[in-house]
């Protein structure tokens, strides 16, 4: 069944969308993984009452979390609770948001899918990667994503060329994979080489293949009202998934973002406002970012600083997501490196009601939207659905 045969079974049951509120509240082009609609029982009409408030807000989280797990066919029974706060408002300790958790329930779901397709179809979603230098952090997400594409029986190709190579060999290596009708994603692993223009090889990427999304073309789609991206950054599509997940509400929230990076901060914030979130960026100029940031109901953080958000940055029950990834020496773990996030977890899982942990946060969230970015365009290349 398709989702939008789901979607219809769902509505013909006892629920109705309030069409007053379909257009203002739906959430343009994510897909239904994240749409949102505003759920009535038939016989309820105009319970203003705050037991009929939390009531259909209650059932309003449960379609949404219905529909969020059909996207993927999964269900979340340890997701699907409100933040719990006790009387005095203030949280005892915060909602821990496993983001292994979920993301390896996607990836389950997306192997289903690939099965299926591969049954039916013949064939199986392809990413390729193109690795420039040996940074060891990048080394390690590109095999974390190379063993997750194995996982989920999606073919995986890695280029890897020197620290010092040509702009020309990047884009010859590039070109190939854009003919190639095996490859259904591309991905250049970033940062690139200084002595790379950046732009000018993700220039040169097919947009059907743009499973990171940073295409320009695909990034001013996401921020255009009425227009459609092709593929949703995968950290940003990660974080959305995360608080939908944990069922954080964001339609009318005070949301800042702190950061303003095209690959992360800057289409963090798009989608926040598409999903109806007030959005306030903090980046490095910005004055005072601890009195912004105490204002927001969700601090989405994608700096780079390690401890930069401290407890007091934060207002009781917000929902912190921790995007940033600091690597630290630590001959300890396997690596040789530890991952630090943006933000001091001992204090903020204090105040917070809600927090995303580093790692096990939003990083495997990453990779799974990867995979699913990538099937995605497989499906499309092979008009299965
Ligand atoms: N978990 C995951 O899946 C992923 C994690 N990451 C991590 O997220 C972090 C951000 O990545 P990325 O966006 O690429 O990084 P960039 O360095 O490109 O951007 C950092 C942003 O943070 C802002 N910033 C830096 N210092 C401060 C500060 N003290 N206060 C407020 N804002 C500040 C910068 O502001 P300005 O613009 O003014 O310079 C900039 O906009 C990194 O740690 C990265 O490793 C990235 C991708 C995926
Ligand atoms: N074109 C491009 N696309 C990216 O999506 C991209 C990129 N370049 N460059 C670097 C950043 C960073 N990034 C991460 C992916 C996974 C984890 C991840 O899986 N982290 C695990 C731990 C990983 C580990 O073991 O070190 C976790 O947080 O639990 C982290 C960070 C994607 N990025």
């Amino acid at each position: 069944m398709s989702v939008s045969h789901k979607l219809a079974f769902l509505l013909s049951s006892n629920k109705k969308i309030d069409r007053r509120h379909q257009s203002e509240n739906e959430v343009q082009g994510l897909g239904s993984s994240s749409s949102q609609l505003r759920v009535e029982e038939e016989d309820d009409d105009d319970d203003d009452s705050e037991e009929g408030k939390s009531a259909q807000f209650l059932s309003f989280l449960h379609l949404y979390s219905l529909l969020t797990s059909l996207t993927f066919g999964l269900h979340h029974p340890k997701q699907l609770r409100t933040v719990v706060s006790t009387a005095n408002d203030q949280p005892s300790s915060a909602l821990v948001i496993d983001g292994k958790l979920i993301a390896d329930e996607i990836r389950f779901r997306i192997a289903e899918q690939v099965r299926r397709m591969k049954d039916s179809v013949g064939k199986v979603p392809g990413l390729a990667v193109i690795l420039v230098g040996d940074r060891r952090d990048s080394l390690t997400y590109v095999r974390n994503k190379v063993k997750a594409c194995e996982d989920a029986g999606i073919k995986s190709l890695v280029t890897q060329f020197p620290q010092d190579c040509k702009q020309d060999d990047v884009i010859h290596a590039l070109s190939t994979f854009n003919e190639d009708p095996s490859i259904h994603g591309i991905l250049v692993q970033l940062p690139l080489p200084q002595h790379l223009d950046e732009g000018k090889i993700l220039n040169v990427l097919k947009l059907e293949k743009d499973v990171d999304g940073f295409h320009p073309l695909n990034m001013g789609n996401l921020a255009m009202r009425g227009r459609d991206p092709l593929f949703i950054p995968c950290t940003p599509k990660g974080c959305i998934e995360l608080l939908i997940r944990s069922s954080v509400e964001i339609m009318g929230k005070n949301a800042v973002v702190i950061g303003r990076s095209n690959i992360v901060g800057l289409p963090i914030s798009l989608l926040l406002q598409r999903h109806h979130a007030t959005v306030t960026i903090v980046h490095a100029f910005t004055k005072n970012p601890e009195q912004i940031a105490r204002e927001a109901d969700i601090v989405v953080t994608a700096a780079g600083v390690p401890n930069l958000v401290r407890g007091n940055w934060l207002k009781p029950g917000a929902a912190v997501i921790d995007v940033g990834t600091f690597p630290v020496e630590d001959p300890s773990c396997e690596n040789g490196y530890r991952l630090i996030g943006d933000v001091c977890y001992e204090e903020a899982s204090k105040v917070a009601s809600a927090i995303t942990p580093v790692p096990g946060g939003v990083g495997p969230m990453t990779i799974a939207m990867l995979l699913s970015n990538t099937l995605d365009s497989a499906k499309r290349a092979y008009d299965f659905t």
